[in-house]
């Protein structure tokens, strides 16, 4: 991959509480890709994420973005961030319309809206099949439309990078299809994105790269398993009661 990197973490470290979580992570993202990090529970794929946009401090190694080290980086409305769902839920009565405009406020000029803005944000809803649902409160949409209107607000502001955490984690399969095809023509028109996945699902197609993580450490850097799906991974040894022949080796991914 040619382009210049976009996310680079070189031997990256973190503790939550006194517990080491990111035990010295190399992850180079370049301007195009998208890249999957996968990995058991509790291997730290969130960990890194979060590490990445701030929210966790590093305690070790290099952050970089956009070739800017990431303690001097200010321009985040280059960037469009996806929480885990659960943690974004928030039980704050608001409209679709409002969480889809919040994360327009990085590109306006001291918060006040323009034609270009609201322009915007009904632009990011009909993107995600959510524009029928503007005035609707978040609190009536099912678990798919809320992720839809999430990623309706990360893409408002027009990021270069999208960082998602399990995108897909319970949403119903018509909403996956439309994520994927939003994600399609995000990727079309050149985003970087990086996302936590546990299974590649229907974005597989999408994916260049991924990226595996175990107990804090990059297990496998390179291309997702396209042909056999997941468990094709190296190291899985996860056996399945199906399986016909010789068990796979995995066990990355669950
Ligand atoms: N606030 C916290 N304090 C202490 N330890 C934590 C905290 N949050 C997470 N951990 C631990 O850090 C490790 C990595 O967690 P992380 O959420 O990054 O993993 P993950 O790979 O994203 O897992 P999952 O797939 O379950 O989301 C886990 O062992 C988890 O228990």
């Amino acid at each position: 991959m040619s382009g210049e990197p976009v996310i680079s973490l070189r031997g990256v470290t973190a503790e939550l509480g006194s517990r080491p979580v990111l035990r010295g992570i190399d992850l180079t993202v370049h301007r195009g890709e998208v890249v999957a990090l996968l990995g058991a529970n509790g291997s730290g794929k969130s960990t890194a994420i979060r590490t990445i946009i701030g929210q966790v401090p590093a305690s070790g190694g290099e952050i970089a973005l956009f070739g800017t080290p990431r303690r001097t980086f200010r321009d985040w409305s280059r960037i469009g961030y996806v929480p885990q769902r659960t943690t974004a839920a928030g039980g704050v009565p608001a409209t679709v319309t409002e969480v889809v405009s919040a994360g327009r406020l990085s590109r306006t000029r001291f918060g006040l809206f323009r034609k270009a803005d609201h322009a915007a944000v009904r632009h990011a809803l009909e993107l995600v099949g959510m524009a029928d649902r503007a005035k609707d409160s978040v609190e009536a949409l099912s678990g798919g439309q809320h992720q839809r209107v999430l990623i309706a607000r990360a893409l408002v502001a027009e990021p270069e990078l999208l960082i998602m955490d399990e995108p897909m984690a319970g949403v119903d399969l018509a909403s996956q299809e439309i994520l994927a095809q939003t994600l399609r023509e995000q990727v079309e028109r050149g985003i970087t994105v990086l996302l936590v996945l546990h299974e590649l699902g229907p974005l597989e197609p999408l994916i260049d790269r991924a990226v595996v993580l175990r107990d804090g450490c990059v297990l496998h850097d390179g291309p997702p398993p396209r042909a056999l799906g997941q468990h094709a991974l190296p190291g899985h040894d996860h056996v399945h009661p199906h399986d016909e022949h010789t068990p796979l080796r995995t066990g990355l991914l669950s």
